[in-house]
């Protein structure tokens, strides 16, 4: 018997439509969802998100990290949801009326908060504004996002716990920064394997580039997928 995809969605960043889709199929058996980000939409646009669906059985989780005043937010989401994504996200700090828009502008798609970037160190957070531990903040952003409608949170695996009790059981949560141990953690600084943010209360974990970085891109991904069903 095939076992059921991991609560996995695979960062497609990749520099072409061909890349990206030969990625999707390779992983498709052992995912749930794929993600489309900056780079390929910036460059694709639509196109890409038809592509991968191609690909497989796959949600479509679209990564644009809006972040504009609420009308113009709205314009984007509209203009998004007719792809039908999963989930559409939006910078938290872009505030409760911005958040509120996107909800109304992409009513089929899960509006998913990004809290505070996985790659900002605490000296980031200060040299922003923001002193103080990244749970505080990622803790209020969460707590802000959901009373404005989203209903999924994108923080990192350190914070996932504490925003978990913070916005309770019904909040999808999402969580990069995810390194199977041993791997590099490149441009990302708080990170914890798949098996701890899982353990921790995330829904979703996003893994790019350990597992489209790798030789074999299904491999890694059915690697990851059967650690995760170890422990879980
Ligand atoms: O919204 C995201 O998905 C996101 C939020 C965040 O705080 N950190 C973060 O890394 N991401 C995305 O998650 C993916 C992580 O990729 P890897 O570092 O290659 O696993 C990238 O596509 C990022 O754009």
């Amino acid at each position: 018997m095939t076992p059921s995809p991991a609560p996995i969605a695979v960062a497609l960043d990749a520099p072409d439509l061909a890349t990206a889709a030969r990625w999707a199929g390779l992983v498709a058996p052992h995912v749930t969802t794929v993600k489309v980000g900056l780079e390929l939409y910036l460059r694709h646009g639509p196109d890409v998100v038809a592509a991968v669906r191609e690909a497989g059985e796959l949600s479509v989780f679209l990564d644009l990290k809006l972040h504009d005043i609420p009308n113009t937010v709205a314009g984007a989401a509209r203009a998004v949801s007719r792809l039908r994504p999963s989930i559409l996200t939006v910078h938290a700090s872009g505030g409760p009326a911005m958040i509120q828009a996107a909800v109304e502008g992409a009513p089929g798609a899960r509006i998913a908060a990004v809290t505070v970037l996985t790659s900002m160190t605490e000296a980031d957070l200060a040299a922003v504004g923001l002193a103080g531990p990244a749970e505080a903040a990622v803790r209020r952003l969460a707590a802000m996002a959901v009373t404005a409608g989203a209903t999924a949170v994108v923080c990192s695996p350190h914070e996932v716990a504490a925003v978990r009790a913070e916005v309770g059981p019904d909040v999808l949560l999402i969580t990069p920064g995810v390194r199977p141990e041993g791997g590099g953690t490149q441009d990302q600084a708080r990170v914890a394997t798949p098996e701890r943010a899982l353990a921790d209360g995330a829904d979703l974990l996003v893994i790019g580039r350990p597992i489209t970085g790798a030789e074999d891109p299904g491999a890694a991904a059915a690697a990851i997928a059967a650690a995760l069903r170890k422990a879980g």
